[in-house]
């Protein structure tokens, strides 16, 4: 049984009311975890420490090349205790260690490369229209910031927030989602065992109407970090009008994953699996919106379908399993309603719809690989996100139409397409309304692009230049030289 606790101003520290929260693994439903449950208190104590440390300590004054050092001790740690950490992942979400071991590999990859990009001069000198002045632009760090992460890469979403904003020069209070603490906690511990000064990051747990809300609405917090859902987003964006704080939004997707008739059919095939089953479908760019060419539309669905019955679901501690449980059984009756909508508004279910049957699944909140035909735009199932494992598949007969569905919804978080036809690379993504467009490809995500959404999707970029100019203020400094009087008043 793992304990684990906050920390706030560079103590381990429990919930002030003195309550914990049980942590469930979603493979059996077993406890595998009790943890502190914070409150608003504990919050603000964590945002007054932070604050503490941004105004009076020493950690946004230091170089980049100091505050790069640190980071880069974290790439190492990280590294070090890569398996560690893959198998506390897995724990908490259910995913396959498989994927936990490649989320680590990214999450010491961000690491490194905000290490890299923290000592890098980013201001620059502006060529002043007045005679005999100086005026240069430099970037400063924002202030304290308020981290708000979801259940579903609870390590890799928050280190694309702590990282750069550790790089800046800010004051972080993260918060994990509630029933997904364990490596944001494990990680706790290597930003102590870095020796970041106290106060710099604090790390609160609990839930998100309580600790979250306070974050968002605190006066003394300057910026609020938030991926999670759309209507999770709405509500911090209200509450951060308090002090207008700054805000920075990853929220969900509805990703189409478009197939013409000339892509390399297998290849598209194999990663139209690869584009949703990870982690049961529990990503927000998922392609489950797969919309496929006529003339190959018929052959494509058999195909898939022939692949999609036979993924192995099981412990994502074996070695042979494809695919592990959804996160919480609150969430397999969300995916029930999702496909009984489905269902209701005509949609063609072919396979899955149904809990797996067998002794092997009886404890967990698995739900098989469901594939519904003849979708529409305009049906719920095609516009709403379904976070789970089901795809919709609409047949389209000319690229003009795919373009224009594909367009048809209030994401843009990203969208991939299939194709041997070079004219038509460049013309489809130029027109495609996502914040990434992957060509011949589609999950794909790496420290040095950015990563965000168009449209509902958010506000703002993770990761790359723009992840790290979300916690930088720009600051012009303009220096006059001259020393005779302008004379207007006489
Ligand atoms: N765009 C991206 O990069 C990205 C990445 C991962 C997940 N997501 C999205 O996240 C969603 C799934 O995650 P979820 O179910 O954890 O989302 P969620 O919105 O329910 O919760 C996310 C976080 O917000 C907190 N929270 C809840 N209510 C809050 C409130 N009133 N004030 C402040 N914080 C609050 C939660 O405790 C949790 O830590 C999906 O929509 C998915 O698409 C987006
Ligand atoms: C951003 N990503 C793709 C790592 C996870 C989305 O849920």
């Amino acid at each position: 049984m793992i304990y684990g606790k906050m920390y706030i101003n560079g103590s381990w520290t429990s919930s002030v009311n003195g309550l914990t929260r049980d942590i469930i693994n979603p493979y059996n439903s077993e406890i595998v975890a009790n943890v502190s449950e914070g409150c608003r208190e504990d919050a603000e104590l964590a945002v007054s420490a932070a604050r503490d440390a941004f105004d009076n300590g020493e950690w946004p004054g230091l170089t980049g090349d100091q505050r790069g050092e640190y980071l880069y001790r974290l790439y190492e740690l990280i590294k070090r205790d890569r398996e560690e950490l893959a198998k506390l992942e897995s724990l908490d979400t259910g995913k396959t260690v498989e994927e936990s071991r490649w989320d680590m590999d990214g999450i010491a990859d961000t690491f490194k490369y905000y290490a890299e990009r923290a000592s890098e001069e980013r201001g620059y000198i502006v060529d002043s229209p007045i005679p005999n002045t100086s005026s240069i632009v430099v970037k400063e760090p924002v202030g304290v910031c308020g981290q708000i992460s979801p259940w579903n890469y609870p390590l890799l979403q928050a280190s694309w927030k702590i990282a750069p904003a550790l790089a800046a020069g800010c004051t972080v209070v993260a918060k994990p989602s509630e029933i997904t603490p364990l490596t944001t906690l494990k990680i706790t511990e290597l930003i102590e065992e870095a020796g970041i000064p106290a106060g710099v990051f604090n790390l609160v747990l609990g839930k998100g109407d309580e600790v979250g809300a306070l974050l968002s609405e605190s006066k003394n917090v300057d910026l609020i970090s938030f991926t999670g859902g759309i209507e999770t987003g709405r509500k911090i964006i209200k509450s951060a009008s308090s002090n207008i704080k700054k805000i920075a939004l990853e929220l969900g997707g509805k990703n189409p994953n478009i197939v013409f008739a000339d892509a390399d059919f297998d290849l598209a095939v194999d990663f139209a699996l690869n584009a949703v089953f990870f982690h049961a479908g529990q990503i927000c760019s998922a392609g489950t919106r797969l919309m496929i060419e006529d003339k190959i539309h018929d052959d494509f669905v058999e195909a898939l379908k022939l692949k999609m019955s036979k993924i192995k679901l099981g412990s994502g501690f074996d070695k042979d399993t494809q695919m592990g449980p959804l996160i919480s059984e609150e969430h397999r009756q969300k995916i029930e309603r999702y496909v009984e909508t489905g269902i209701n508004e005509g949609a063609e279910l072919v396979l899955g719809g149904k809990i797996p049957e067998g002794k092997e699944f009886e404890k967990g909140f698995f739900y098989e690989p469901t594939l519904f035909l003849n979708c529409n735009e305009d049906m719920q199932i095609v516009q709403q996100e379904s976070f789970g494992p089901v795809i919709t598949v609409e047949r389209f007969y000319s690229e003009d139409e795919a373009v224009k569905k594909a367009n048809n919804t209030k994401y843009g978080l990203s969208a991939g397409f299939w194709t041997s036809d070079n004219s038509r690379i460049n013309r489809v993504s130029s027109k495609l309304k996502f914040g990434t467009v992957w060509v011949n490809d589609f999950n794909i995500y790496f420290p040095k692009a950015p990563w965000g959404g168009y449209k509902q999707s958010g506000i703002g970029r993770e990761l790359g230049f723009a992840g790290l100019d979300e916690y930088c203020e720009t600051k012009h400094i303009y220096q006059n030289f001259n020393n005779s009087p302008f004379k207007w008043f006489g």
